[in-house]
């Protein structure tokens, strides 16, 4: 599904972060939004994902607009925040069981599905935990677990790497690359340059609410020098 973004100028309140920002996330593609503290990657994500209204222009999915159809555009999303949103009194069983509820999912399909992703992020026997117990880290990882069981057609993914041990980066981007090949579409926010030049198809940088340069992620460094530091 594409995610089309025309005209959007929004932000908190009185306060205006994003100045009449304009993109498009092709279907089946990875777009990384990129840039520095502050330029307002999350605020852009704040609004795909509707926690913030538009004070102008328009965010599509498919043709489904965010504003006139919220339902429908929203059950074709997964979103992974930065911050993990757990529920304290929840088991992450009955997190998961939440989440299929939510996406009207087939049961047996999803607990499938489930059980080979807390296999592969080393959850499997914590299904009676709760929050609580798990550390950063963990909760990230029920986040992810969360988002994959789903089918949705876009996933939006804040930060996705940060508390993750290393071999979490590398299964987490191989979900991710597994389900582009399927057709599925991302939009995720990184500091992460290796993740674009390794995984992304195009990318849109933002500089003080503005959008100050796009293109595919092979011409990253040279559409965006300031940002092409050597990570070393
Ligand atoms: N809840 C909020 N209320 C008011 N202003 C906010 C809020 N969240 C962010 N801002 C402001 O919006 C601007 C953009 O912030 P945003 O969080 O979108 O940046 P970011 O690019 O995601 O930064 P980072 O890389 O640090 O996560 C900043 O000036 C910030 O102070």
């Amino acid at each position: 599904m594409s995610l089309d973004i025309k005209n959007l100028s929004g932000g908190y309140g009185q306060l205006t972060v994003l100045k009449d920002i304009s993109f498009v996330v092709p279907d089946g593609t990875l777009t990384a939004l990129v840039g520095l503290n502050g330029s307002g990657k999350s605020t852009t994500i704040n609004h795909v994902i509707g926690l913030l209204n538009p004070k102008q222009g328009s965010i599509t999915l498919n043709g489904l607009s965010l504003t006139q159809q919220p339902v429908d555009y929203k059950a074709q999303i997964a979103y992974i925040p930065e911050q993990p949103v757990v529920y304290e009194e929840l088991t992450l069983k009955e997190h998961l069981a939440l989440t299929i509820a939510t996406y009207h999912l087939d049961e047996k399909i999803a607990w499938q599905r489930a059980n080979e992703l807390l296999k592969t992020f080393r959850l499997d026997d914590k299904l009676t935990w709760f929050p609580t117990h798990f550390s950063k880290g963990m909760r990230q990882k029920v986040m992810i677990v969360m988002a994959f069981i789903t089918d949705a057609k876009l996933f939006i993914i804040d930060e996705p790497f940060l508390g993750l041990d290393v071999i979490a980066v590398n299964d987490l981007l191989t979900l991710i690359d597994n389900r582009k090949k399927q057709g599925v579409t991302f939009l995720l926010t990184t500091h992460v340059l290796d993740t674009i030049d390794k995984h992304a198809d195009q990318f849109v940088y933002l500089k003080d609410g503005q959008v100050a340069a796009q293109g595919a992620a092979s011409d990253f460094v040279t559409l965006v020098p300031e940002l092409a530091v050597d990570e070393g």
